[in-house]
C-alpha cells in the first residue's frame, strides 16, 4: 500500500456517511489481500478464502484452541533468529569473530522458545528471575545467559549466579555491592557489564525510549556515574567487569541513535583501557530494531543492521586506538512481533455517528486491552483482516475494539474491513507477537488467551489459555 494518502481524507463508508481516515492509510483495492511485510511467512488465504498458518486453517486452529488466540508460525520466528544470529555473525566475522545476538525475552518467552533460542544457536537475554527460570528451563545453558533489570532482588541475583548466567547487566551503584556480595556468599566470579545511560535521544514513542538522561535505566555517562561505576566494579574482586552496555530504546527505525551511542560506550571504553590498564573483552549494543506493524513502517533488514553497526564499531575503535571487543546485541520485537497474529471472534458492530455527520464503524472483539495493551499505552498502530473468509463486500473504515469496561479498549485504531464482517466471523491482528502476550493481563478477570505454535501442519500449545478456575485459585478467599 503506497502511503500518499493526504491527511485526513475522507472515506465514504457503505451507508453513505464519513469517517477520517489516517494519512498512511490508504483504502484497499481489495479487502482480502495480505501485505506480506505484515504477515508470518506462512500465512496465505488458502482455497476457502480462510487465513491458513503452518499449512493449518485458522478455524481448525479455534476449534481446539478457541479464540482470543496468539497464534505463532514457528518457521517465521525460527527463520528471523537465524537471520538475526547469521548477520550477525557474517557482518562481524573479521572484527571480532562474529557478533552474538541474545534474544530479549521479555517481548515474548515460553519453555517452547527457549528451546528454539537455545537449538538454534542465539542467547537469551532476560529481564527477571521469571524469564530466566523460563530460559532454563527450556535448556539454554546458563551460561548463554544475560539478566538485565533496574532493580534486581538479591533473590534474582542469587538464581542468576546459581546457574552460572555468562553476565549480569549492572544497573546501579547499590547494586555493584549487592551482586559482589552474593558472589562472595556463593564463592563465585560474577562476569557483569555496566548498563550505560549514553544521552541519546532515540527516535520512536516517549514511553519505549531509554538512553536519555531522564529516566530510570543505567548509569549515566554524562554525570560520571558510569566511571564511578567502573571503579567500583574494579575493586571487588568477586566481579569481573566483561564490558559496557547500552540500549537505546525500542521500534527504532534510524540507526543514527546506535552511531551516537556506540561511539559514546567505545569512549569509555577507551577510557578505561587507558585510564586503568584494563581492556574490557565485550561490548553490548542492545536491541531496539523496529518491526511494521502497518504499512507505515519500512523495518531495516537484519544484513543492512548488522553491516551498519559494524561500519560504526569498526571506525570508532581505530578512532579510539583500541582494539575491536566482542560485540553482542539483544534484539526482540524484530524476532518475535512478525511471528504472530491474534486471533478474534467478532461479536456486536456498530456504526455511531460522529459530529458533522459523519461516522464511525466499530467492530467488537473477544479480547482487547488485556491481551494487547500496546494501542492504549502507546497509541500504537495495528491492522486486521477478516480471516475466516474472504469477502467481496466494500471496506469500511472501521475501529476493533475489545469487550473491557473502558473506552480507550482499542485493538486496531483504523482498518478497512469488508463492510458484511459481522457477529461469528473470525478477525486476524497480524504482528502481535511481541510484547502482547508478555504485557497482558487479567483486567475485568478474563483469562490470559493460550500461545499455539504452528509448523508443517501441526499445532503444539506453548501457552495454555487461563480458565476461571485459575482466577479463582488466586483468590485467598
Ligand atoms: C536492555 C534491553 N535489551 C533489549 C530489549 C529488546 O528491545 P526490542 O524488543 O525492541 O528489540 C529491551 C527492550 O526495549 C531492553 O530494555
Ligand atoms: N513494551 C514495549 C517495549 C519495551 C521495551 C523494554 N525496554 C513495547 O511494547 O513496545
Amino acid at each position: 500500500m503506497a502511503h500518499s494518502h493526504e491527511a485526513g481524507a475522507l472515506h465514504a463508508p457503505h451507508n453513505g456517511a464519513t469517517a477520517v481516515v489516517p494519512a498512511w492509510l490508504t483504502p484497499p483495492a481489495d479487502v482480502n489481500e495480505l501485505l506480506p511485510q505484515l504477515w508470518a511467512r506462512t500465512v496465505t488465504r488458502g482455497a476457502d478464502g480462510s487465513l491458513q498458518v503452518g499449512g493449518i486453517a485458522v478455524a481448525e486452529l479455534v476449534e481446539q484452541f478457541g479464540t482470543p488466540l496468539y497464534v505463532l508460525d514457528e518457521e517465521d520466528f525460527r527463520a528471523r533468529a537465524a537471520q538475526f544470529r547469521d548477520a550477525f555473525a557474517t557482518a562481524f566475522a573479521d572484527l571480532c569473530g562474529g557478533a552474538d545476538v541474545y534474544y530479549a525475552a521479555k517481548s515474548f518467552i515460553a519453555t517452547g522458545v527457549a528451546r528454539w533460542i537455545s537449538e538454534d544457536g542465539l542467547n537469551l537475554d532476560t529481564a527477571s528471575g521469571g524469564e530466566l527460570a523460563l530460559g532454563l528451563r527450556g535448556g539454554v545453558p546458563g551460561e548463554r545467559i544475560a539478566l538485565h533489570g533496574n532493580n534486581k532482588s538479591r533473590s534474582e541475583i542469587h538464581a542468576a549466579l546459581t546457574a552460572g548466567v555468562g553476565r549480569i547487566v549492572l544497573d546501579s551503584l547499590g547494586e555493584i555491592d549487592l551482586v559482589a556480595d552474593v558472589a562472595r556468599e556463593l564463592d563465585v566470579v560474577a562476569p557483569v557489564f555496566i548498563r550505560v545511560t549514553v544521552g541519546v535521544e532515540a527516535h520512536t514513542h516517549s514511553y519505549i525510549a531509554t538512553a536519555h538522561e531522564d529516566q530510570k535505566f543505567g548509569l549515566s555517562l554524562a554525570g560520571g556515574q558510569a566511571l564511578t561505576a567502573v571503579e567500583a566494579v574494579l575493586a571487588r574482586p568477586e566481579l569481573s567487569l566483561r564490558g559496557l552496555h547500552s540500549h537505546i530504546g525500542s521500534q527504532i527505525f534510524d540507526l543514527g541513535g546506535f552511531e551516537v551511542s556506540a561511539r559514546r560506550l567505545l569512549e569509555l571504553h577507551a577510557r578505561i583501557e587507558h585510564s586503568y590498564g584494563v581492556t574490557l573483552p565485550e561490548i553490548d549494543l542492545g536491541g531496539g530494531f523496529g518491526m511494521a506493524y502497518t504499512s507505515e513502517h519500512t523495518p531495516l533488514a537484519p544484513e543492512r543492521i548488522a553491516t551498519r553497526l559494524a561500519e560504526i564499531v569498526a571506525r570508532e575503535c581505530l578512532v579510539q586506538g583500541v582494539a575491536v571487543p566482542k560485540v553482542s546485541v539483544e534484539p526482540g520485537r524484530a524476532i518475535s512481533g512478525p511471528s504472530t497474529f491474534t486471533l478474534y471472534e467478532v461479536g456486536a458492530v456498530k456504526d455511531v455517528a460522529l459530529e458533522g455527520g459523519t461516522s464511525r464503524r466499530y467492530v467488537s472483539v473477544d479480547g482487547g486491552m488485556s491481551d494487547n495493551i500496546r494501542t492504549a499505552l502507546y497509541d500504537a498502530d495495528y491492522s486486521a483482516t477478516l480471516a475466516s473468509r474472504a469477502s467481496q463486500a466494500p471496506g469500511v473504515l472501521s475501529r476493533v475494539v475489545g469487550k473491557h469496561c473502558e473506552s480507550g479498549d482499542v485493538v486496531v485504531k483504523d482498518e478497512f474491513l469488508p463492510s458484511d464482517a459481522g457477529a461469528g466471523d473470525l478477525l486476524a491482528v497480524p504482528g502481535t507477537g511481541a510484547y502482547c502476550r508478555s504485557m497482558a493481563s487479567n483486567y475485568n478477570q478474563v483469562p490470559r488467551p493460550a500461545v499455539v505454535a504452528v509448523r508443517d501442519g501441526v499445532a503444539r500449545l506453548l501457552v495454555r489459555r487461563e480458565t476461571p478456575e485459575d482466577l479463582l485459585a488466586l483468590d485467598a478467599g
